[in-house]
């Protein structure tokens, strides 16, 4: 059986008090449930306070970003290092606005994995493809390099720290999802090509969540698909009872 995970992506949005009310209800409204997985991913600021605030729940908190260096001259930058001292143990690596924004490249990304492995930091790793690349029917070839150029030198031993995030850049923040069988192809695509270099074994027991304007209205339809392990979520996991709606949308 694979996890069943459904992480929210605060991204830049709430400071620490909007942080501690979006928290507080959360809790409130959190029934606690094995069978998945709930993590939130705030602000760097916030972190610290969520950490200590979710201590006693069974919901995890994760980063959304982070250096690939271990420390020194590298000003404004967080290292994995430091995540792991204020009990951060996941990281969100790969966004695709890390990666159109912030010019994020595979061979960085790549680095940054190695970077939250050697800190025994969990790690989503997002990947997905643009409209224009979709509609030239090139969205395999795109998620497959993706994966292939960031996170294939990861060693067999390392991947039960590895989950992946489908995001089709079309799909987030714009109120359009892909079709749950556009999802659960292209997670089959990726189970399929994760299986062709390292077996099936490993491919079958990897979580790959689906991101890209999940709601309440739309989870539980592209959580049934078989290779749809759980969410990424963005807008929706700003609202407590959204978010938790489609936690328990399984
Ligand atoms: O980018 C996302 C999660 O990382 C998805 O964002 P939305 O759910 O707002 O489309």
């Amino acid at each position: 059986m694979r996890d069943k995970i459904v992480a929210g992506n605060w991204k830049m949005n709430n400071d620490l008090a909007q942080t501690e009310d979006l928290l507080s209800n959360i809790k409130k409204l959190y029934k606690e449930n094995r069978e998945v997985r709930v993590i939130v991913a705030p602000a760097f600021t916030n972190l610290h306070h969520a950490f200590e605030s979710l201590r006693d729940s069974p919901i995890d908190v994760a980063a959304q970003n982070m250096n690939e260096h271990k420390e020194g001259a590298y000003t404004g930058e967080v290292s994995a290092q430091m995540l792991s001292s204020i009990g951060i143990k996941i990281v969100i690596l790969g966004h695709s606005e890390r990666r159109a924004i912030f010019n994020e490249t595979d061979a960085l990304l790549a680095k940054k994995v190695d970077a939250a492995l050697e800190n025994d930091m969990e790690v989503i790793f997002c990947c997905g493809e643009e409209l224009s690349e979709r509609k030239g029917e090139k969205h395999f070839e795109v998620v497959k390099s993706q994966l292939e150029n960031g996170l294939f030198h990861v060693a067999e031993g390392q991947w039960s720290k590895i989950v992946i995030a489908y995001e089709p850049v079309w799909a987030i923040g714009t109120g359009e999802t892909a079709s749950p069988e556009q999802a659960q192809e292209m997670h089959a695509f990726i189970r399929k090509t994760i299986a062709e270099k390292f077996g099936s074994e490993l491919a079958n027991k990897v979580a790959i969540l689906y991101g890209g304007s999940v709601k309440p209205a739309n989870a539980q339809e592209i959580f049934a698909k078989e290779d749809v392990d759980g969410g990424l979520i963005g807008g929706a996991s700003l609202k407590a009872e959204d978010f938790i709606a489609i936690a328990e949308a399984f």
